[in-house]
């Protein structure tokens, strides 16, 4: 394989894919992957990891024909193959299955599930039979008519599973499946992908959630710097040793258990808010110090709740104090006071085209960084970018790299670099470490607990119950808009928080929020 590490190779199954010795090198002169190799075996789940920036993204594009590679081989059913682009892919059987997968949100899922497939006109009742033994094939009982505007994200993702199953798939990619799902909707994720295999068809399965490889997985690839470094069943494979494979080094930094010490003021003071979003009489405290999680299930009011208290969603009652001040429903102001919202769909708020690490990291805080906020300071805003690089182990050569050209995770450690170091009193995360590898989600949580630590405050959304628990002081459960129960995260565990979360249980009366 060209690695000078020995790759552990252990075959149990007849391979449907072989990719050898695969090297990329992009336009702009950076080398994604330089000797990288794949082989899945047919009817697997096979879990492909690595870090961010690590090269994964861009095997499966040079697998589903999006992108040619320099050089390197693939062997697909025995046969070698070049293919000219996503289409020639597709028709030999390699289907690609995005949390985006654009399915047409006006049609049905009868009529998505078919838009791929060309062919002579069939008889809708035929296709109804088909769709039918497909989604019973996934376990999926929807009712075929359904808008698929109507449908949940998991639910939109089964369908395009669907729609790459009825265009006669036989390797399916699947890239992050799960990142954000509530965990009803993950357990449909691995139900599905169980059926796939159990049908003979193979799953290339790619995440950042070690221990859904664990769960789902019969044999893994680690790339790391572009390179397959470990390459076997997973079961042969221990936590700590995938880990290592994945950062190249034994520890990571060290997330603290302890608690930050929460003092006796209040930052934030969030009374009676109800909003056009769904948000009903919504109480919150957030102390100095402290920080707090938001548990709740997708569509629950989780993020709105962050949206309001940074005044992107107007109030239609209720009162928001910072610092004992009221706090308009105002971006800008909002901004000004020093509240920070880092979102979930970074992508498309908050990265732009073109800007570089720098001028993205300096963007919330041109004043300080400005000669008496007039004139601006490069050598002030690359240093910041710099330490934005370092701190969270951002994989790029310099500051000068666009955020557009940096693989998902490293784009968004970015997002996080743009609101950590300026005057910041109230940092709001949504889904902080979504699609951010292993080791990166220990550094954020350790700046997380030290932006805290100085005395500031800090709401976070996570669909990771567990997650939360292991950062959060406090979590307040949201149901349907409201409040519904809080606890201290010492005090309760993550089946309670999702049994509160989706209903099970009701809270038992310690309404101290
Ligand atoms: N379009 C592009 N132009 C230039 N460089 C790119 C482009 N896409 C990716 N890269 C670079 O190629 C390398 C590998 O990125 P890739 O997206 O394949 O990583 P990844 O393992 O999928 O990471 P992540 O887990 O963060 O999504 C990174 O250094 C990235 O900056």
């Amino acid at each position: 394989m060209g690695n000078d590490e020995t790759v552990h190779e252990h075959r149990e199954f007849a391979d449907i894919l072989d990719m050898r010795d695969v090297h990329m090198t992009y336009a702009s002169g950076t080398v994604a992957l330089s000797g990288a190799s794949l082989r899945v075996g047919a009817g697997t789940v096979h879990g492909l990891v690595g870090a961010n920036g690590a090269g994964k993204s861009t095997l499966i594009k040079i697998l589903s024909g999006a992108q040619a590679a320099t050089s390197g081989s693939i062997q697909f059913r025995g046969k070698t193959v070049s293919w000219p682009n996503p289409a020639a892919a597709q028709a030999a059987g390699v289907a690609t299955v995005y949390q985006d997968t654009p399915l047409v949100p006006t049609l049905s899922v009868l009529e998505n599930a078919f838009l791929g497939r060309r062919g002579m006109w069939r008889s809708p009742s035929t296709l109804r039979n088909q769709l039918g033994a497909l989604l019973a094939q996934i376990g999926l009982h929807i009712d075929v008519d359904t808008l698929v505007s109507d449908l949940s994200i998991g639910s939109r993702q089964m369908v395009a599973l669907v729609q790459a199953l009825a265009c006669g798939a036989q390797l399916i990619v699947m890239d992050e499946p799960t990142a954000s799902l509530a965990e009803s909707e993950r357990q449909m994720v691995f139900d599905a992908v169980r059926e796939v295999a159990a049908a003979g068809k193979s799953v290339l399965y790619v995440t950042h959630f070690l221990d859904e490889i664990f769960e789902l997985t019969s044999e893994l690839t680690v790339i790391r710097d572009g390179r397959t470094v470990l390459a076997a069943p997973t079961a042969s494979v221990s936590e700590d040793e995938l880990v290592q494979s994945i950062l190249g080094k034994k520890a990571l930094s060290e997330i603290s258990k302890k608690h930050s010490t929460v003092g006796e003021t209040a930052v934030l003071q969030v009374r009676g808010v109800s909003t056009g979003q769904g948000l009903k009489e919504v109480d919150l405290t957030v102390r100095e110090g402290e920080i707090l999680g938001i548990a709740g299930l997708l569509g629950s009011g989780r993020s709105e709740v962050l949206h309001a208290i940074f005044g992107a969603d107007p109030r239609s009652a209720g009162s928001i104090q910072l610092d004992g001040r009221e706090v308009p429903a105002n971006v800008g102001k909002a901004v000004h006071r020093g509240i920070a919202l880092v979102p979930e769909d970074r992508k498309s708020q908050g990265i732009f085209p073109g800007w570089e690490i720098w001028r993205t990291t300096s963007l919330p805080d041109l004043g300080n960084l400005s000669w008496k906020s007039l004139v601006l300071r490069p050598s002030h805003e690359q240093h910041r970018a710099q330490r934005a690089i370092s701190d969270l182990g951002i994989r790029a050569v310099d500051s000068d790299v666009c955020t557009d050209a940096l693989s998902g995770g490293n784009a968004q450690k970015v997002m996080f670099g743009k609101w950590l170091y300026g005057d910041v009193r109230l940092l709001l995360l949504d889904e902080p470490t979504a699609g951010v590898d292993v080791g990166a989600k220990a550094d954020i949580f350790s700046l997380i607990r030290g932006f805290a630590a100085a005395g500031n405050a800090v709401i976070i959304v996570a669909s990771e119950f567990e997650e939360l628990l292991r950062i959060a002081d406090r979590v307040i459960v949201v149901r349907h808009g409201r409040c519904i129960a809080e606890r201290d995260a010492a005090d309760t565990n993550e089946h309670e928080l999702l049994a509160l979360a989706s209903g099970l249980t009701t809270q038992t009366g310690r309404q101290t929020l």
